[in-house]
């Protein structure tokens, strides 16, 4: 199964062996459990670990392997972020995408040696999702050949960036071009912030982290103001668009071609929800197969709580979205890949599929992790409540996909264009033009679902059914705003009257998307007995799923209520068929107890005298009277004791 999850065993066996090679090496290991130290003390721990990771990472992985770092990160660093994030994440991605090959030559070689440390700067205090108002100027000077970056006001500082604030020495930086009074709209330039040697902000350059936030604070979020700071015109980073010393735009092959380090994130950070939900239910499925609590029948001892049908139901969906998720992300990043390497020949075509997918997909995935993550923790009872389960703190990095990378609601709009742009090709009779994924949207809709009107109905049905609810919202959405437009309203506020339809659109059409993944890698696996667990699992999922949309395919009689019935009882019976498996199917991400850092979630289900272990060494417990209680609580007990006398 782990070779599923993790697309080929292959990969699956090196997570092994990377696993097996770090338990050996006790330097890499936290040195103690990361809830008990400052933000200070993570950082520097951090740190530490990364300069091992520096030193010793070719005797433990293949480092040109993407995979394989990730796990080794997964493992030494783990969810909270490190000093060097973003420059894996985005820094490196953006020279990798955006640099010319003399531009990658000075510094993408630099920034794999890790002699340089850079980040992505793009969001400002006033302005994140709308960057065509970005503030940060970058004013061409036709007589030195240079770039002026300015920070005209409090709004314009940069505002989020990862790692900015204390650790990176360099940054992209996308700020507004303007040339001869022009305004090109955002583009991105290396920027120098630090004086290599001594670390020290150069001269012109204001710098400093935000402070801390409700999760992923090892890594330094900063703030970035620059006073008329100047950088060379060959900053400007060149392989699609370029400006000439006498001042000339030379435009890219797409004018959103600039936006590929987020398109980067957002393709891979869906394999990332993934395994960030599949964390939060390993650690709540195995605790419930611990946890006793109530009975069932009253004449037998007390049940481990998974027995129950709400705990189940409450778990098991969420461990078959972290599989959709999962396939679904090894999809996308497949595609984006093949984007990648199609936008060097010159061919942008699929440029605007991927935005769309990606912009569903970063939506609706980071959204029903956070929901599947929050209901781990309220499955774990009181001490799901307690950092030793650690699931708080999965749930505050993995709700920050929510935000980052572009608002949900927001992104949710861009693929509502595509699926606009689509439902026009449909009303003008020109569906053949229908890309692949929208291609549906074309197709006649039965008049009502077979889902229980066949024999034993396959997914076929189910997967129709969800077509139909997309494709009907989708159309009735559209319709909305051209009546909107035709009546009289600009395009804009049309939208702006249209969006919670659209977004609702955009959303139904992502969840077939990966109810599709989802049968497309089942119906790949050979083993028939990884085939029968997965087909349960997608069973539930797609019965799970339909539930919850039901009322989009009832309102026109496109399911009955007799089938809802039947979609009740099917759900009901797949829960309690997965039950005997459902440790197994959390077991198969193989994560260790070291890349889970939570009590609850041991493997070998020593879960009460570990968390007796870990409160004494919380740092309150180091003295029996705290400086508090000698300082402020005893003199308050012995004034009311006098004041009663
Ligand atoms: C199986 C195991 C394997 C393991 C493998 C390892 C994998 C694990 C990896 C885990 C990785 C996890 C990584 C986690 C990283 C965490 C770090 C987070 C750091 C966060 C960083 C940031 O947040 S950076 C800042 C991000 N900011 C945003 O996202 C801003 C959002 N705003 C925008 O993107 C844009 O402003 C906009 C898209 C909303 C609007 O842009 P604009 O105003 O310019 O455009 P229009 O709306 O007018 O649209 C015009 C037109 O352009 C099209 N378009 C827009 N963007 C794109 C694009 N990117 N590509 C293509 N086309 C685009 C748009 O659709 C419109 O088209 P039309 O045809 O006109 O409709
Ligand atoms: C953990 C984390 C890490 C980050 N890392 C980085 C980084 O490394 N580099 C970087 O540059 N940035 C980073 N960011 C910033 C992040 O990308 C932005 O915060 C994000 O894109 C959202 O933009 P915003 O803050 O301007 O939200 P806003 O746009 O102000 O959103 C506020 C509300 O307005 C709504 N809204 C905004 N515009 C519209 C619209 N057109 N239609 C309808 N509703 C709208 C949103 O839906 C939301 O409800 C990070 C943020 C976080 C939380």
């Amino acid at each position: 199964m782990a070779a599923q999850i993790y697309s080929g065993e292959k990969y699956a066996s090196r997570r092994r062996e990377i696993s097996a090679n770090l338990a050996k090496r006790p330097e890499f290991h936290d040195s103690k459990p990361l809830p008990f130290m400052t933000r200070e003390e993570k950082i520097l721990e951090s740190s530490r670990k990364l300069t091992l990771i520096s030193k010793h990472m070719n005797e433990i992985i293949d480092p040109s392997d993407k995979r394989e770092l990730y796990h080794l990160n997964c493992e030494v660093l783990g969810i909270e972020g490190n000093p060097m994030a973003l420059h894996g994440d985005m820094f490196i991605p953006a020279l990798t995408a955006q640099a010319s090959d003399e531009q990658q030559e000075k510094w993408l070689s630099r920034a794999l040696r890790r002699e340089i440390i850079g980040t992505y700067a793009q969001t400002e205090l006033g302005h994140g999702t709308n960057l065509r108002k970005l503030e940060t100027i970058a004013t061409y000077d036709v007589d030195t050949q240079e770039f002026v970056l300015h920070t005209p006001q409090i709004t314009a500082l940069k505002w989020w960036p990862g790692n900015l604030g204390k650790s990176s020495n360099y940054a992209v930086v996308v700020a507004l071009m303007i040339i001869k009074g022009k305004n090109y709209g955002p583009q991105t330039f290396m920027v120098p912030l630090r004086d290599e040697k001594t670390h020290q902000p150069l001269k012109g350059i204001t710098i400093g982290d935000i402070g801390p936030k409700l999760a992923y604070n090892i890594v330094d979020n900063g703030f970035l103001g620059f006073d008329h700071y100047r950088i060379p015109r060959t900053n400007l980073l060149m392989r699609h668009t370029r400006v000439e010393p006498d001042g000339t735009f030379v435009k890219p092959p797409h004018a959103k071609i600039n936006y590929s380090a987020m398109v980067h994130v957002r393709s891979y950070m869906i394999t990332g929800q993934a395994i960030m939900l599949a964390y939060a239910l390993t650690i709540a499925t195995r605790y419930s197969s611990v946890r006793r609590q109530g009975q069932i029948d009253t004449t037998q001892p007390e049940v481990k709580v998974l027995e129950y049908q709400t705990q189940q139901h409450r778990l098991f969906p969420s461990i078959a979205r972290a599989y959709a998720f999962v396939f679904a992300g090894a999809e996308t990043v497949r595609l984006y890949e093949r984007v990648l390497q199609e936008v060097e020949t010159g061919n942008v075509s699929l440029m605007a599929d991927l935005h769309a997918l990606t912009s569903g997909l970063k939506s609706v995935v980071t959204h029903q992790t956070a929901q599947g993550i929050e209901q781990a923790r309220m499955a774990c009872g009181g001490h799901g409540y307690s950092q030793a389960s650690y699931i708080s703190e999965i749930f505050g990095v993995a709700v920050g996909g929510c935000t980052y990378e572009g608002e949900n609601l927001v992104m949710l709009q861009q693929l509502a264009r595509y699926l606009v742009k689509s439902a026009g090709l449909v009303q003008a009779g020109q569906s053949s033009k229908l890309g692949p994924l929208v291609a549906y949207l074309g197709a006649k809709s039965d008049s009502t679902s077979l889902i229980d009107r066949t024999p034993t109905p396959g997914f076929a049905e189910y997967v129709k059914t969800f077509q139909h609810i997309a494709r009907k919202q989708t159309l009735k959405a559209a319709q909305k705003l051209f009546g909107f437009m035709e009546k009289g309203d600009t395009r804009e506020v049309a939208w702006n009257k249209s969006t919670v339809e659209l977004n609702r659109a955009s959303r139904l059409h992502t969840r077939l998307y990966i109810v599709e993944a989802f049968v497309r890698r089942v119906e790949e696996v050979a083993d028939p007995r990884l085939k029968e667990v997965l087909t349960d699992l997608l069973r539930l999922h797609v019965n799970y799923e339909l539930l919850d949309v039901a009322a989009y395919a009832l309102e026109d009689g496109f399911l009955s209520s007799s089938q809802l019935d039947y979609i009740r009882e099917q759900l009901y019976f797949y829960l309690a068929k997965i039950r005997p498996n459902a440790v197994s199917l959390v077991d198969s991400w193989e994560f260790s107890d070291r890349e889970l850092r939570s009590v609850l979630g041991r493997r070998d289900g020593n879960v009460y005298e570990n968390l007796f272990a870990w409160a004494k060494a919380s740092p309150l417990n180091k003295t029996d009277v705290l400086p508090s209680v000698d300082k402020y609580l005893k003199p308050l007990m012995e004034s009311a004791r006098a004041s009663k006398l």
